[in-house]
């Protein structure tokens, strides 16, 4: 996709901040400092336009990005990091779980998960979680260029054992840092989405 306009349009923290612009929509969740953000900036080629952070926590509202004026990105804060308080992470959780059960134009969610390690008991939480609640999702394994290339496939392989992916399915390999994995994305988005893209990158 050739994404020459990109815009926040809303930090909301209730429904009723919700963009009312009726685009398709797709969500990012995983843990806190994965790399979700920076994943939204891979994708349309922009630096920072989500912003981003070595610290955790750095994203505590959900932010609408408007994409080419025809579908918007939506950045969830993170799950399951510690030194946020018990009451922000109950908040936090509340607003993903309102956002995730009830926006109706919400075509699709990538569920994004550290390569490197094992799915954390989080990571399983929300896989299962999405699976009952039937949203669609897509598993996307990130911070693919900080593993030997050696090592990839036995590292996708854990992931897809722990979260118990049906036949068939497996996680995109992605990297925020080589653009790994965009490709597959786009066209997940495009079919998701019903989009056609203006122009191949
Ligand atoms: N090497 C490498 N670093 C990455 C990749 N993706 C993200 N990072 C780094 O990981 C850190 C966290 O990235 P963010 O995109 O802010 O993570 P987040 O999931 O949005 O974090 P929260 O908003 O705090 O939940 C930053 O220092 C990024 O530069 C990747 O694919 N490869
Ligand atoms: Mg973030």
């Amino acid at each position: 996709m050739k994404v020459t306009k990109a815009e926040i349009v809303i930090s909301a923290v209730q429904p009723e901040q919700y963009p009312t612009l009726q685009v398709p929509e797709v969500a990012l969740i995983g843990r806190s400092n994965v790399g979700k953000s920076s994943f939204i900036n891979t994708l349309i080629h922009r630096k920072n336009l989500a912003r981003t952070s070595s610290q955790p926590g750095k994203t505590q509202t959900l932010n609408f990005y408007l994409i080419n004026e025809m579908m918007h990105f939506v950045d969830l804060p993170g799950y399951g990091y510690a030194k946020v308080s018990k009451s922000k992470r109950e908040e936090w959780g509340n607003m993903i779980e309102t956002y995730l059960t009830t926006r109706e134009q919400l075509r699709t969610v990538f569920h994004v998960i550290d390569l490197r390690h094992p799915p954390s008991k989080n990571d399983i939480l929300m896989y299962e979680w999405l699976c009952h609640f039937d949203i669609p999702h897509e598993v996307i394994a990130t911070k693919q260029d900080k593993l030997p290339k050696t090592h990839v496939p036995r590292h996708a392989k854990v992931i897809r054992e722990e979260l118990g992916m049906p036949k068939g399915k497996h996680p995109i390999l992605f990297s925020s840092e080589t653009g790994l994995g965009k490709e597959e994305v786009w066209k997940v988005i495009y079919s998701a989405c019903d989009i056609r893209p203006n122009l191949d990158v």
